[in-house]
């Protein structure tokens, strides 16, 4: 397996100040005995609520912090041990931080890039143009990176994290603050990757169409423990997630009446909010209440990450 994660644990001491020189010691248990496997090639969603865990996991896996306990393998390194080692075969993108220069020029970023990893000029040449043209880069390889736009930065961010062939990428929310055209972007880019190169793919993200698009396996962290693994469409069903149609109709209208199809959850004014199960087409209900009501304009809401993971805990504590 290229990726082995087995009973990891990471405890972090925190001190906080109660008082006049008084101070409380405490311990949080970040990831509490987490165990997976990642084969090469594999594309993985990596989701969970704030403060789960989600970072500190990746955090470990590069090498950036030691577990306190339990066992854990890249492509056979242990990452804490040999972290430049893994280094070269791993690339990493933070979507909150930037891994480039603030002031330079972004194909500055990449030159300097080139020669910390010490990059085969060729190679480099040829990760840069196949990156500046899928990610479509060309028009702003001069530009100073903080007059890049949210959407050109973490392109050129993904970019940077390639130009040493790496075997794995480390995602953590590529798509947060995107819109619909960057995210696409990204996304179809991040699918090419991995299906051309083979590169294994962690991804971690809020977004769940993100996992839809892009992962066929999904593991899901709660307070530091894994709560699920598996495919995407057995988190809705343990979720029971919906996804909301909100329709506008021409005018204020009693709830919409489809029989079992959807149920309306909220409605204000002539805007009426439908929840249907996640994992049916919305095509027939749109259909048939646009033949049977007078429907301006709609929109459908997919649930999020927060959402399918409380309905989840619902349903497991009713059962
Ligand atoms: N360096 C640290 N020192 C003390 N506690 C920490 C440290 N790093 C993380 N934690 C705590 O560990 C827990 C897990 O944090 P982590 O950042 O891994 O969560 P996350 O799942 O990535 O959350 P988010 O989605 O908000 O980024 C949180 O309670 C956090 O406060």
């Amino acid at each position: 397996m290229f990726i082995e994660v087995d009973g990891v644990e990471k405890v972090f001491d925190v001190r906080r100040k109660t008082g006049f020189l008084k101070r409380e010691r405490r311990q949080v248990r970040a990831v509490d005995s987490i165990s997976f496997t990642v084969a090469r090639g594999e594309m993985v969603g990596y989701i969970g609520p704030n403060g789960a865990g989600k970072s500190t996991t990746i955090k470990m896996l590069t090498g950036i912090l030691t577990p306190s306990g339990g066992r854990l393998r890249v492509a056979g390194i242990d990452p804490s041990r040999e972290r430049t080692r893994l280094a070269h075969r791993i690339g990493v993108v933070f979507g909150q931080r930037t891994t480039l220069w603030w002031d330079l020029p972004l194909i500055d970023s990449y030159r300097l890039m080139h020669r910390m990893y010490r990059i085969p000029d060729d190679r480099y040449r040829e990760n840069l143009d196949r990156c500046v043209e899928l990610l479509e880069l060309g028009g702003l390889l001069e530009v100073p990176v903080r007059q890049l736009s949210l959407g050109q930065r973490m392109r050129g961010d993904i970019a940077a994290a390639l130009l040493h062939d790496p075997e794995v990428l480390y995602l953590d929310e590529p798509t947060i603050g995107l819109d619909v055209i960057s995210k696409a972007k990204v996304r179809e880019f991040l699918r090419e990757l991995n299906g051309e190169r083979g590169t294994t793919v962690l991804l971690t993200t809020h977004d769940l169409q993100d996992i839809e698009q892009l992962c066929s396996r999904v593991m899901v962290i709660d307070h530091g423990r894994m709560v699920y693994d598996g495919a995407l469409a057995g988190l809705h069903e343990a979720g029971g997630s919906e996804r909301i149609l909100v329709v506008d109709l021409e005018r204020e209208l009693p709830p919409i009446e489809v029989g079992s199809a959807a149920r309306v959850v909220k409605v204000e004014g002539p805007r009426q909010w439908l929840a249907f199960p996640a994992g049916e087409s919305a095509a027939g209900l749109v259909a048939r209440v646009a033949a049977e009501y007078p429907l301006v304009d709609l929109s459908v809401r997919e649930p999020d990450i927060e959402a399918v993971i409380a309905r989840m805990y619902a349903e497991k504590a009713t059962a």
